[in-house]
């Protein structure tokens, strides 16, 4: 390759690389696999050794690939967090054994451990308490996020026992179980949320949360794999972990110490197939010399450790026939593709479907019908599918054209602005979507009416009894005709009924949830409800207005807006509150204790010792005072507690509003 050829490759690499790195750990989103961001990482590095006056100090090859937020505090790291250096063969397994073996002599051990695939997270603790949770961001810096990280069970936040110093840092992996993931990214595509793709991803994007609370309910684990002192209190590395480990901290019970290469090579053979049977991802093996004195002859490079490497195993493929694509029509309107394939065994489970995601990834993969496909299980409990084999392909196979119609109705499909998926808009007429929205609403976390489940909502629909879910409240008018259906009792009718009549006392943030807007989670509903407090407010409210609320965006404000100014939805409003549903949150009613703070204004922020934010909502409001809702030149005081956002308080310096204590908010109203 010429010079100017080589400084051309390395420039693109090193752009394409940074948005890579970008992708997957700022959004938690990334667009290619592992291995290809891996394979070119190599070929990066290979033409920076080859050429090394193209070598720039900001390359992807030089330096850990995270940033840290501006969303947090940020957090010098006394201890820099490094990466590690990765391969996916034996043969270089054997190389980085020999280069150890060159350095130190052949006199050393090797701790082998599972290498979790969650994100790093270092955690200090000062007299048993735990001080601080930071990210590795650049590896320099990170996110202060330790009131997310307090909400993780296994992290304790006071030690009980063992003989620990007043001071260290310990290191490990926060990662989500599998059987998590699964539950919780089911109920985000149920309310329209957009998914993660794994649990890795998952757990990345909790831990960016601003809001604790919410990260408390997303159920979360860290194993710990290294202990920093200021003082060496052991000797290896091993050592460290098992005293670690009595003083509370949850270590992997898959770790073994290893004596030699061939030790360390049947470890990793035999997690090759084992780490399917784990509650959690793994990507690979980490092996690190055990002996601290000598991890410390081996030294760093400016990214990763000498004396560690990791073996990633490669994802799982087979090849198949693709036979078919299915399409399928959600509650929401939104139309997924799924790939039916001719079924085939892949890490120990037959695989029938893989998702295809949307539109835009049948172009990615250039899908001809009847392709030979290249089949892929990560940690992903849907298989999907990574590529084509073109070589295999019928010279005649027409490309996968992606439906123009909805196969449940036939009307035209389309697709918003930015959006990957397309979307069947006849949401009036539109059986599948009538129908589970209708099992959405009387579903567990919505309106919960017990005696109306799924099925009988499928018959009572294909009956013509239900269209709309006003007419759900009719039935109690139409008891003769439903007692002429079969395989309907007397009582199961009256059960019906009677959960029926329950269900009107449900909150208005039920109703609001179970409704099925497009975006509205649970979570949203609950917000939307604390805050305008009625539906009359919250159809009023502008998008200003909608966004102007904790965690609304965008996005979400523009769906409510669009779907309060659909007439046929203002009917159906209209129909349910003159059938006696909530539509006004039953918030307590403020009693005044004092007007101390009447004409004030203020907004809380961050977490305080001794009060909830609602404690302190509560106690402004009883004396007179009223909430805003964000940072404005209107605002009067600013209640700042513990990691309040860098952004928030940038903003109140900058129109010279006070900023308060808890402390103070009391003696003002004392
Ligand atoms: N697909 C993409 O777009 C994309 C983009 C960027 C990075 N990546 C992937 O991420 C990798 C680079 O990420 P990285 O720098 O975080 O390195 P890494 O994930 O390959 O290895 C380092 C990390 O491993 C983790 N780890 C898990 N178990 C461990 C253990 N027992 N001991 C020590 N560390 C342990 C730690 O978090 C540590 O920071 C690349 O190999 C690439 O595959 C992918
Ligand atoms: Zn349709």
């Amino acid at each position: 390759m010429l010079p100017n050829e080589a400084k051309n490759r390395i420039d693109a690499l090193s752009a394409e690389l940074r948005q890579h790195n970008y992708n997957y750990y700022v959004l938690a989103q990334p667009t290619i696999s592992d291995f290809d961001f891996d394979q070119k990482l190599r070929e990066l590095a290979d033409l920076e050794k080859q050429f090394p006056e193209y070598i720039d100090l900001e390359s992807p090859t030089q330096k850990v690939g995270g940033e840290v937020t501006k969303e947090f505090q940020t957090v010098r790291h006394r201890w820099p967090m490094l990466s590690l250096g990765n391969t996916y063969n034996e043969q270089e397994l054997h190389d980085f054994d020999q280069r150890i073996r060159k350095a130190i002599g052949d006199n050393f051990e090797y701790v082998c451990e599972l290498k979790f695939d969650g994100l790093s997270m270092s955690m200090t603790y000062e007299q048993g308490k735990l001080a601080r949770a930071v990210t590795r961001g650049n590896g320099v810096e990170g996110d202060d996020v330790t009131t997310n990280v307090r909400t993780i069970h296994s992290v304790p936040k006071k030690l009980t026992s063992g003989n620990y110093p007043n001071f260290f840092e310990i290191r490990g992996e926060v990662l989500m179980h599998r059987k998590a993931f699964e539950r919780l990214n089911n109920e985000r595509i149920e309310s329209g949320e957009i998914a993660y793709a794994n649990p890795r991803n998952f757990a990345s994007g909790t831990m960016k949360l601003q809001d604790s609370a919410e990260v408390a309910k997303r159920p979360l684990d860290c194993f710990l794999y290294f202990l920093y002192t200021d003082k060496p209190l052991f000797k290896t590395h091993w050592e460290s972990i098992q005293a670690v480990k009595s003083w509370g901290f949850h270590v992997s019970e898959h770790t073994r110490l290893c004596h030699s290469l061939k030790e360390v090579l049947d470890f990793i053979a035999e997690w090759e197939l084992k780490r399917f049977d784990l509650s959690f991802d793994i990507d690979g093996i980490v092996l690190k010399v055990n002996n601290y004195a000598q991890q410390q002859e081996l030294g760093f490079t400016a990214k990763v450790p000498r004396w560690a490497i990791s073996y990633k195993y490669k994802a799982e493929q087979v090849e198949t026939i693709l036979e078919d694509v299915e399409y399928n029509v959600g509650r929401t309107g939104a139309v997924t593709p799924v790939a039916h394939l001719k079924p085939v065994l892949l890490a120990g489970t037959t695989v029938k479907r893989a998702t295809l995601h949307n539109a835009n990834e049948i172009l990615r993969l250039d899908l001809h019908e009847g392709d030979s496909v290249y089949v892929e299980k990560g940690g992903e409990i849907i298989p999907k599918i990574i590529s084509v084999n073109p070589a295999k392909r019928r010279p005649d196979a027409p490309p996968v054209s992606y439906r123009t119609t909805c196969p449940a109705c036939g009307t035209p499909l389309e697709r918003k602005e930015g959006e990957a998926a397309f979307y069947c808009p006849n949401d009036e007429a539109c059986p599948p979507q009538i129908v589970s929205r209708m099992q959405h609403f009387v579903s567990r976390k919505a309106m919960n009416i017990d005696g109306l489940g799924d099925e009988t909502i499928e018959t009572l629909y294909n009956r013509n009894f239900i269209r709309h879910i006003s007419d759900i409240y009719e039935l109690h008018n139409r008891k003769p005709e439903l007692q002429q259906m079969d395989r309907f009792g007397e009582k199961s009718i009256l059960n019906m009924l009677a959960g029926i009549e329950k269900s009107k006392q449900m909150p208005f943030e039920k109703v609001l949830f179970g409704l099925g807007i497009r975006y509205i989670g649970e979570t949203v509903a609950r917000k939307l409800v604390a805050h305008f407090k009625t539906l009359e407010r919250l159809k009023a409210a502008s998008l200003e207005e909608l966004t102007a609320v904790d965690e609304i965006g965008e996005r979400i404000a523009q769906s409510l807006v669009e779907y309060f100014s659909d007439p046929a939805h203002q009917e159906e409003l209209q129909k349910l509150q003159s059938q006696g549903l909530q539509f006004i949150s039953e918030a307590k009613e403020v009693t005044l204790h004092s007007d101390k703070l009447s004409g004030k204004t203020f907004v809380i922020s961050g977490v305080f010792e001794t009060r909830s934010r609602d404690e302190l909502k509560e106690l402004i409001e009883q004396n007179g005072g009223k909430m805003l809702s964000s940072i404005s030149a209107k605002l009067n005081y600013l209640v700042a507690g513990d990691n309040m956002g860098p952004s928030k308080l940038e903003k109140a310096n900058k129109l010279n509003i006070p900023i308060i204590s808890d402390e103070e908010l009391l003696r003002m109203i004392q």
